[in-house]
């Protein structure tokens, strides 16, 4: 926690310093306001039973009304220094923390469960922030507060000042115990309500609308979330009841200190021991003081949860690469000769079975190599090896003969297009759909439109109610104009898959064009078209493709054939026919089906 506590002292540090500086400045004057309107009054109650000539008395009053502006004054500029300061230091921590996601080169972490339940606390610690300061300066302002109090109390009257003290003490004890409850409860909630809100995002999101409404599990996935709700009212019932249990106990006992002190207070005053100020004074100091404490308490409650969140934002923004980096990376040549996997070996984690068992195969420089297989053999996984998502759990990859763990991934990826059989539709337009390709091409029309007649998604573009500038999303729009279609259209899959094809396109001479599955979203016309210009653009690049449909990838110059973590075959398609193996089988049957449908 200390550690957490210094990153966050030098994250807002560095965040506001102008700030940052000024805010403790006016919980200084917020925090000693109290205690010096109370001195001021005693002052003027002495001067009053003294008898006291007006002037001196004047000046009290001028200042006590003074004080009273100030003390009107600084919460609002505190309020408004607060909410800057706490949106300045969000900001800055969120870049913080995606910068620091944009480090890790590899998948694994985001595939890591744990991983995802951190940077989700984590970026819930960055839009927070603004609490953590807000609680941190009104705690400083209590604790000057009862600073100011104590050290008047000490030199007025010491005796008074261990009274007051002693009202303190069932407070102090009761509200720690109680904040480390709070928060402990909501270290323990917080899992369940993530859950809760897991439900409700599938129940209310597009993604699972179909399944739900066809399956009509709607109402076993409501269940669960609200058997979530429950549990989580459950625990905070019971912290609600001990909360108002210790709270009235504790109120009381205050209460009977302070009516205790406030005895002993007015004996001393009929004695002499005390002025009628001092007791003004002590009176407002046990109220101040006990006020203080108590907030500063709950402060501390606060601040404990904010740190605790912000622990997952360091072990976030301080994590090591999750990918080996050389220490003296080499420049990516273009490649000349081709790539290399030599006794590859891999499997997702020391938990997962293995699914390459010792692949070795030979990409040649500018050749056109079909990647084909049964489902789970391992296609994707092959391509992901060789963009570096991950690095073989055995085994070496070679660019040229060069171990591609010897280059940046940045650099070596900059030489590779690739469309994932899982691409993404992006709630953006259909040009930033595709620029995001490569960013550089967002202003320029005629590389942007080239890739988009490269894929064969040109003309729908074109058509669309505001040309490529069309958003391809119905999500973000209000209700005055969700009745006009030029705010936004929706792509067929097809249609989607060839944006993901412009996009890949994009990138100009990449030296690997990797293609999962390009075309399972295409009818059989559109992707024999797409084949065609896909041969066409490929040039005397080397390319990568993984199809199911056989025929697809007849005119491949190599077919892999990928089975049981191992190259099972490896040939042109007259070869691997003639071999009568697993892939003549496959082909075979796939062509025996058209057979009969054009029967
Ligand atoms: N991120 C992952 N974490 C753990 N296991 C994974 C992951 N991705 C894939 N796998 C597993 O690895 C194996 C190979 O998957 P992969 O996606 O590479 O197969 P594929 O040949 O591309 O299959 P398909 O033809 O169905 O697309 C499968 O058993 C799959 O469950």
């Amino acid at each position: 926690m200390t550690r957490t506590f210094r990153h966050v002292v030098a994250l807002v540090w560095r965040a506001a310093p102008r700030t940052a500086g000024l805010s403790p400045l006016l919980a200084l004057t917020a925090g000693l306001t109290p205690v010096v309107t109370a001195w001021l009054t005693k002052l003027a109650i002495d001067d009053l039973v003294a008898g006291a000539p007006a002037r001196p008395l004047l000046g009290l009053a001028a200042a006590l009304v003074a004080v009273a502006v100030t003390a009107a004054l600084v919460p609002h500029c505190g309020e408004y220094l607060r909410v800057t300061l706490g949106r300045t230091v969000g900001a800055h921590s969120l870049d913080r923390l995606f910068t620091a996601v944009g480090r890790f080169s590899g998948l694994a972490r985001f595939e890591d469960p744990a991983f995802q339940d951190r940077l989700r606390l984590a970026q819930q610690a960055t839009a927070t922030s603004s609490q953590l300061v807000d609680d941190a300066q009104q705690a400083l302002r209590g604790l000057l507060t009862v600073a100011g109090f104590a050290g008047s109390l000490v030199a007025l009257n010491p005796v008074m000042a261990g009274v007051v003290a002693l009202a303190a003490v069932p407070t102090v004890a009761a509200e720690l115990s109680l904040a480390r409850q709070r928060a402990d409860l909501m270290w323990r909630v917080g899992p369940v309500e993530r859950r809760e809100a897991f439900y409700a995002q599938l129940l209310g999101g597009t993604a699972a609308a179909k399944e739900i409404r066809l399956f009509g599990f709607g109402g076993w996935l409501r269940d669960r979330m609200l058997a979530e709700r429950r549990d989580a009212d459950r625990a905070k019932r019971v912290m609600d009841a001990r909360d108002a249990r210790t709270q009235s106990v504790l109120s009381g006992a205050a209460a009977l200190v302070a009516g205790g002190g406030l005895v002993w207070a007015l004996l001393a005053v009929r004695a002499g021991g005390l002025t009628v100020g001092d007791l003004s004074m002590f009176v407002a100091a046990v109220a101040g003081v006990q006020a203080a404490l108590s907030g500063v308490i709950s402060q501390y409650a606060g601040i404990h949860h904010q740190l605790l969140l912000f622990t997952h934002y360091l072990d976030v923004v301080t994590a090591g690469p999750d990918l080996p980096e050389p220490d003296r990376p080499c420049a990516v040549p273009p490649l000349r000769d081709g790539i290399e996997l030599r006794d590859v070996w891999f499997r997702y984690s020391d938990e997962h079975p293995w699914v390459l068992r010792g692949v070795n195969l030979h990409i040649p420089h500018g050749t056109a190599v079909a990647l084909v297989g049964l489902n789970g053999a391992g296609k994707s996984t092959l391509v992901k090896l060789l963009c570096r998502f991950y690095d073989p759990t055995a085994g070496t990859v070679y660019w040229d003969g060069v171990d591609i763990r010897r280059f940046r991934p940045e650099d070596l990826r900059a030489r590779l297009g690739a469309v994932f059989q899982d691409y993404v539709t992006y709630d953006l337009t259909a040009r930033e759909n595709i620029a995001v390709g490569d960013l550089g091409a967002l202003a320029d029309d005629e590389r942007i439109t080239g890739a988009a007649r490269l894929a064969g998604v040109h003309d729908v573009l074109r058509g669309l109610p505001r040309g490529y500038d069309t958003l391809l999303t119905r999500m973000f729009f209000d209700h005055a104009d969700k009745a006009d279609a030029d705010t936004g259209v929706v792509l067929s899959g097809g249609q989607w898959q060839r944006l993901a094809l412009a996009r890949a396109f994009l990138r100009e001479r990449p030296d690997l064009v990797m293609l999962d599955e390009p075309s399972a979203g295409l009818d059989a016309e559109a992707e024999h078209e797409l084949h065609r210009r896909i041969r066409r653009h490929r040039g005397r690049h080397t390319s990568l493709l993984i199809s199911h449909r056989l025929a697809a990838v007849r005119d491949a110059d190599l077919i892999v054939v990928l089975a049981d973590g191992v190259v099972a075959e490896l040939g042109a398609h007259p070869a691997l026919v003639a071999r009568g193996g697993q892939y003549a089988r496959l082909f075979a049957l796939q062509a025996s089906g058209y057979r009969e449908e054009a029967a």
